[in-house]
Parts: C-alpha cells; structure tokens; sequence
C-alpha cells in the first residue's frame, strides 16, 4: 500500500482521473472517477449507472480524520485502476451516538454520600441530577396508580420493577432539556441493567459510573442521624439491615458488570465531604476527556462504484484487493485506542439492483 500517499495520488490524479472536491455541508469529502466512467459524461447522454458498490465503514476520532480520508481516497484511486471500476467516494457524517446525553450513574451503599456528591456536582458542572429513589418516592405521594406497589417495596427495602423506575427517569430527563445527567440510585439490580439498555441504551451514553464506597458501620450511623428529621419510612435499623442486605447481593452485581467495562470510579466515601468531593472531581475529569472524543467521532463510508458485482469481487480476491482491506484495517487500528470508536472496519459488497439506494455516477456529478 505504499501508493497510499497523496502525493502520489495527486500526481496520477494530473495523469488522468479526476477528483472532484465537495461542496455541501462537509457531507461528502471527496470523490474520485475513473477515467473511463468520465468520458461518459456527455451533455444530453445519461450517466451509467454503477451496479454494485463495496462499502467500507469505520468510526474515528476527528483529529484523525482529515489525514485518514486523503490516505483512503489516494488508496481508492488505486483501485479504480481496476477494468470495471467507475468512481470512489468517501462520506462522513456524526454518528448518531455522538449526540446522545451523557449519563454518570452514582452509585454506592444507602448513606454512602451520594445525594450530597450530586448536590455539588449540580452547582460546579451544571448537571441535571436525578434520584431514581426521589423520583420513586415523589410517584408515590403523587398517588400513582403504582404508589401503593412502590410504597410496599420501599418500605421493604426491595428494588422496584425496573418498568416503572425507567419510565419515570426518561420522562424526567426529557422534561428537562439537559445533556448531562446524574443518575443517583440507579441501576440497582439485574432488572434495572437489563430495562435501561432495552428503554435507554440507544437514547443516552453511559460515561461512568461514580461508585462511592463506605463501611456500613459509617452508612448505618448517618442514615440514623438522618432518619431523626429526614421523614423518610426506611431511615430505620429494621430498614436500613434490609437494604444493605439488598445493595450487597444485588447492586454490587451490577457494579462489577461496569467495571469489567472499564467505567467504575470508586471513591472513598467515608472521607469528609469536601475529601470526597476532591476525588469526584478527578473522576469528573476523566470523564469529561472520554467524553469530548465521544463527541468528536466522525463516520467515515468509503465507495468503490463498479459496472458489475463481478469486477468488485474478482478484485477483491487479487493480492490488490487482499492488500487494500488489510492496509484500512491495519490503518483504522493503528489509530490511538482514545479517539478510535471502533476500529473494526465493517465491508461488504452490496448490489445495486437490491439495495434502496441509487448509487449513480450521477450522485458523483452532483458536486462536479
Ligand atoms: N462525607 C460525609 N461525611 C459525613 N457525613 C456525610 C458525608 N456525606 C454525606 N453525609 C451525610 O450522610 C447522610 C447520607 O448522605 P446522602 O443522603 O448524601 O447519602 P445517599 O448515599 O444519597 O443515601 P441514600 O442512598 O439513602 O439516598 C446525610 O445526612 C449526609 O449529610
Ligand atoms: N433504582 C431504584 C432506586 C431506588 N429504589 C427504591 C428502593 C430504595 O430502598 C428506595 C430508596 O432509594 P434511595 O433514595 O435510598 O436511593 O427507593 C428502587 O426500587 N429502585
């Protein structure tokens, strides 16, 4: 692949095929076309039409994206050397993961502290804070046809079925117009994963999870202290047994799944308050950098248009073909882990015939 250079390109570019350079929206970076496929191009004439199409399709950090598609294109160029080939383009758009809000769930034992990080969160990073056990407890004075059945699990110390719990987080989170959202409480068990990928996984992104760790000793006294003005049922010894019980077999589960995921920031919550937050504000940190490149993503799709599915295979098996697909791979993967969302490029050869899509040498002209 070393005529992947754009030099080179541009020189064989001079030599005979023509580039067309975009100018709408920053959709469309660029375009090339075979020779051949340009001399066809006659004023009355209809352009011919490609027949089948290789696609390649990879996620990448934009710092990246620039250089990535000029190397891609000149490597494009090479191919449409290929009898059959009539045109290459490269498109890029934001993925629509890029514009989901981001989501930190905070986790840790009842009385860890978690309600008090947030409270400090909100005011320094503008995050919109929810509490999955407020907004079940508002439910239930609210006098929800589901109050009676929240107040029984409640007082139980049990995990309320994740439908309800889920429905009330999305209709706040719509409510309030935000992009960044602190999810306290929640998700507390299997159930609660399992509803939140379902309801939400494709609505928000989950950045990390702030895990604030405490000894039960220390989260029982609080909590006691607590219950002498809190008003809440479950601030009491017989409550408290119960849901330490409960956050020990059922949310640490769900913990270790984010961890095995590389999210878990665990804090010592049993430090004072401001020690505390001094390292949530490190997590915060480290948060807010993945997330920036989550932002910054760009998909790129790359085209090969040819006459007929044929010429793409028979190319696709040469050594020209084989060394193509293995150069963008090794590319995309040589790209640091950070600002690479995925590096598996995904390719495929679709036929025109049977796909939505008209893919003419017209759609190329359209930025001539
Ligand atoms: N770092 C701390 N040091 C001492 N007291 C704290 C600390 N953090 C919170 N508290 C106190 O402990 C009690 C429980 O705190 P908080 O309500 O923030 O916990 P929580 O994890 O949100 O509890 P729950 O899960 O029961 O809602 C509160 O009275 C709070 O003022
Ligand atoms: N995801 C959740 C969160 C809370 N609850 C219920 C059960 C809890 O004991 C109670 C209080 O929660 P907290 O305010 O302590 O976070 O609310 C639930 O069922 N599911």
């Amino acid at each position: 692949m070393s005529g992947f250079t754009s030099r080179r390109f541009l020189r064989r570019l001079g030599g005979g095929l023509s580039m067309l350079s975009v100018a709408s929206a920053g959709a469309y970076v660029s375009a090339a076309m075979h020779p051949a496929a340009a001399q066809q191009k006659a004023p009355d004439s209809k352009p011919a039409l490609a027949k089948a199409v290789y696609e390649q399709q990879l996620t990448i950090g934009q710092p990246h994206v620039t250089a990535f598609c000029e190397w891609l294109l000149a490597g494009c160029a090479d191919a449409l050397k290929q009898p059959g080939f009539m045109g290459a383009k490269l498109l890029r758009s934001t993925p629509p993961a890029a514009n989901t809000p981001l989501v930190l769930f905070v986790l840790g034992g009842p009385g860890a502290g978690k309600g008090t990080q947030c409270a400090r969160i909100v005011a320094e990073h503008g995050y919109i804070h929810l509490s999955a056990g407020d907004l079940l407890r508002a439910a239930r004075q609210a006098g929800s046809s589901e109050g009676q059945l929240i107040d029984e699990y409640i007082r139980e110390g049990r995990i309320v079925p994740v439908e309800i719990t889920v429905a009330l987080l999305r209709k706040a989170m719509a409510a309030s117009g935000g992009s960044r959202f602190l999810i306290d409480g929640f998700p507390r068990n299997g159930d609660n994963l399992a509803g939140w990928h379902s309801q939400m996984g494709e609505v928000a992104h989950v950045g990390g999870v702030l895990m604030y760790d405490c000894a039960e000793a220390v989260m029982e006294a609080r909590l006691l202290e607590r219950g002498k003005t809190s008003g809440r049922a479950d601030d009491n010894a017989a409550a408290i047994k119960k849901r330490f019980a409960t956050y020990r077999a059922e949310t640490m589960p769900v913990v270790g799944y984010y961890a095995q995921l590389g999210l878990v920031h665990t804090i010592d919550g049993s430090q004072p308050v401001e020690d505390v937050y001094d390292k949530t504000q490190q997590a915060l940190a480290a948060v807010h950098k993945a997330d920036a490149l989550r932002r910054a993503q760009v998909q790129v799709v790359a085209h090969l248009y040819a006459a007929d599915r044929a010429s793409l295979e028979r190319w696709l098996a040469s050594p020209a073909g084989k060394a193509h697909e293995a150069a963008v791979r090794e590319r995309a993967a040589s790209m640091d882990g950070a600002s690479r969302a995925s590096g598996a490029v995904r390719s495929r050869v679709l036929d025109v015939s049977t796909s939505l899509k008209p893919y003419g040498l017209d759609s190329l002209r359209a930025f001539d």
